[in-house]
């Protein structure tokens, strides 16, 4: 499910309007001082971040209720908030993950929670650790601006993902299951947070992401990353063969790939565009072409225009993670990251120079005439 757009973004309001009583208004100003709960242990609609940041707007005669009166409470508000199309698919979104989860049997009960020393290759936890922007730079290259490339997860934690995967598939075609693919581009694939990831891969971004995308990525958000989408992506025979030229429904995109033996499934990437220029030419400075290695991840926003080349022989699986932020602002000047519009800014103030030198060159010419 997604909260998109600017009419559902501004929850201080939303207790004033319909069922909930006038006594239960949301507060306009957040209470700084209130620490949250956690909600990651939940099964809800929405990310469990969207929870905590909603509860310090919550009256103060609801703070210390007990926590599922509060979920209760601030699902209510969040649904009204949902166009009604969206609000009954995202209850039965809620009750398929809700049947797999009772019935799928983990494989790797160790990857459903981060165990940082396990997961990550040393240099990745090093530079996390240290947490200044010299540290990430250290691990990583930027072979195009704004894509990032760097090892972060040891091979056994890839071959341990792949196997709880291969688990999971099998678990679907025994059971005739059927799966929601990651997105309308993917016939194969599936979503790891409706098997049991979520947590996990919140984890993930809020822990190792969000550090690097607040100082990549800052234009676009990076600092506040809530929500996510975490899925796989399979290639090669009896698989999906390339993926098309497309953007990302994410503010940060992290791309892992887990293996296997594969050629081909090279990522081309073709410049940063806002919506209005998702569809304009490429300039050649824009044009990076990447090949995958397991254990190795791309890092981009997801506004950066990419598409994956053929597999053209063996199995490729990546992880895909759509880091996002639900409680966007309304954003109206792009200039600072789609390749267009700053280009078009900067044309706009190159002909207002040169419109004002030459108007100061005709009045000089008139003075001494
Ligand atoms: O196949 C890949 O590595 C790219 C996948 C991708 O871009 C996506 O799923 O959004
Ligand atoms: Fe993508």
């Amino acid at each position: 499910m997604s909260l998109h757009g600017s009419d559902r973004r501004d929850t201080s309001s939303a207790g004033g309007n319909g069922m909930v009583a006038a006594s239960l208004r949301l507060r306009l100003n957040p209470n700084k001082e209130h620490k949250p709960d956690g909600y990651e242990d939940l099964q809800l609609d929405f990310s469990p971040n969207i929870f905590s940041s909603l509860e310090r707007y919550l009256p103060p005669s609801m703070l210390n209720v007990p926590r599922d009166d509060k979920a209760k409470f601030m699902r209510e508000i969040l649904l009204k908030y949902l166009p009604l199309g969206e609000r009954s698919r995202s209850q039965k979104h809620r009750e398929y993950r809700q049947k797999i989860i009772e019935n799928y049997q983990p494989l790797h009960r160790e990857l459903y929670s981060v165990d940082p020393a396990t997961f990550f290759v040393p240099s990745f936890l090093r530079a996390i650790n240290d947490n200044t922007e010299q540290s990430f730079r250290s691990i990583m290259s930027e072979p195009s601006p704004g894509i990032f490339i760097f090892d972060i997860f040891q091979t056994n934690f890839c071959e341990l993902l792949l196997s709880e995967i291969e688990n999971f598939e099998k678990w679907v075609t025994e059971t005739k299951f059927r799966i929601m693919r990651p997105n309308t581009m993917n016939k194969y694939g599936a979503v790891l947070d409706d098997f049991g990831l979520e947590t996990m891969l919140d984890k993930l971004m809020e822990g190792f992401i969000r550090p690097l995308s607040r100082v990549l990525f800052a234009e676009v958000g990076g600092a506040t990353l809530d929500s996510h989408h975490g899925f796989v992506v399979e290639y090669g025979k009896d698989r999906d063969v390339d993926l098309g030229f497309h953007v990302d429904d994410s503010e940060v995109t992290l791309n892992v790939c887990l293996g296997k033996q594969f050629s081909g499934g090279e990522l081309f990437f073709r410049g940063i565009r806002c919506e209005k220029h998702v569809n304009t030419g490429t300039h050649s400075e824009e044009i990076f072409d990447y090949s995958h290695v397991p254990g190795r991840a791309v890092l981009h926003r997801g506004r950066h225009r990419h598409g994956a080349r053929a597999t053209t022989s063996g199995n490729r699986v990546n992880l895909l993670l759509w880091c996002r932020r639900e409680m966007k602002r309304y954003q109206k000047d792009f200039s600072s990251w789609c390749g267009e519009c700053s280009r078009e800014k900067k044309e706009r103030q190159r002909s207002t120079i040169a419109a004002t030198k030459l108007e100061l060159f005709r009045r000089e010419g008139e003075s001494t005439a």
